[in-house]
């Protein structure tokens, strides 16, 4: 059976290097077959030894991008990504307030090699206005941490901090276990309804370069294409754990994932 051609609107960074961003977020959603448009944030230059520049891009064009999207082409998700700012983060709010698409919020706060990419006055603002808007939010275990105040270092510090994020109001959140020490890696998807838990073997690679905005944006790929949401995030965490293991191995630090293993053979 074909799948619908979901359309997600990434609102989002560029990373120069392709490897995350909305770089990243593109590949991801076409190919897994669905339709990504953009409204950028700022502009990084980036590969994957680190950031070196950022030019942040005006409020009112930012907006502009994503009204130019929503009111002509339409979105059956959003998914969001680096910010940069309070004000980008309030002003994406907004943004989320004219629509109804489910919205995958992705608390991006800093890159692999350690940039800052969110002022570290913003985290309260996505705490307070991102938060409560997010169908799901897929943190890893430092942006849990800074969000909640709780360490987030185990597998019960993950549930833990999980619970206080679902009280701060996101209706669904993705704990990601990459950060959290183990021979295995957890992600835990946890709703007011329950919890369910994926767990891979951690691949050694230092090739893990936007693993989180593919994650965030698959996720929103599958609700984009009607999946329930738990099948949207099965669905992702499988597709992010092939790109993984299946990286190219480009560059000197973190490396890129192959986001177009679904499409080798097709050609
Ligand atoms: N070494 C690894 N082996 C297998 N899966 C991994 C590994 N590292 C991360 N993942 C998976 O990648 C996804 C992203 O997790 P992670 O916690 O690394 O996010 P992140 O830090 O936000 O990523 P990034 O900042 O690079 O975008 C999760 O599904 C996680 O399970
Ligand atoms: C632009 C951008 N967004 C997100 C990330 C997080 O990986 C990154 N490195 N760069």
């Amino acid at each position: 059976m074909s799948k619908a051609l979901g359309r997600v609107l990434i609102i989002a960074g560029s990373d120069s290097g392709g490897g995350a961003g909305l770089q990243a977020d593109i590949k991801t959603v076409t190919a897994l077959g669905g339709y990504a448009a953009t409204a950028v944030t700022a502009i990084t230059v980036q590969n994957t030894l680190g950031v070196t520049g950022v030019h942040p891009i005006p409020l009112d064009i930012v907006e502009a991008q994503a009204r130019a999207v929503l009111d002509d082409i339409g979105a059956d998700a959003l998914k969001t990504g680096m910010l940069g700012d309070a004000a980008t983060v309030e002003r994406v709010a907004q943004i989320l307030d004219t629509t109804s698409a489910p919205a995958v919020i992705d608390p991006v706060m800093v890159a692999k090699g350690g940039a800052p990419l969110l002022a570290e006055d913003a985290i309260s603002a996505v705490r307070d206005l991102l938060i409560p808007r997010a169908a799901l939010l897929t943190p890893n275990a430092p942006e849990a941490q800074a969000l909640t105040g709780l360490a987030v270092e185990t597998l019960d510090d993950q549930f833990r901090a999980g619970e206080a994020l679902l009280k701060l109001g996101a209706r669904a959140v993705l704990m990601k276990g990459g950060h959290v020490a183990g021979e295995t890696v957890v992600d835990i998807l946890m709703t007011p309804d329950g919890e369910t838990s994926f767990e891979g073997e951690r691949v050694e690679t230092r090739h893990t370069h936007g693993t989180g905005c593919t994650l965030a944006s698959a996720c929103a790929a599958g609700l984009a294409q009607g999946l329930p949401l738990e099948a949207a995030v099965a669905q992702a965490w499988a597709y992010v754990g092939e790109a993984i293991r299946q990286a190219p191995g480009f560059g000197a630090g973190h490396g890129p994932l192959d986001h177009a293993w679904p499409l080798r053979g097709l050609a």
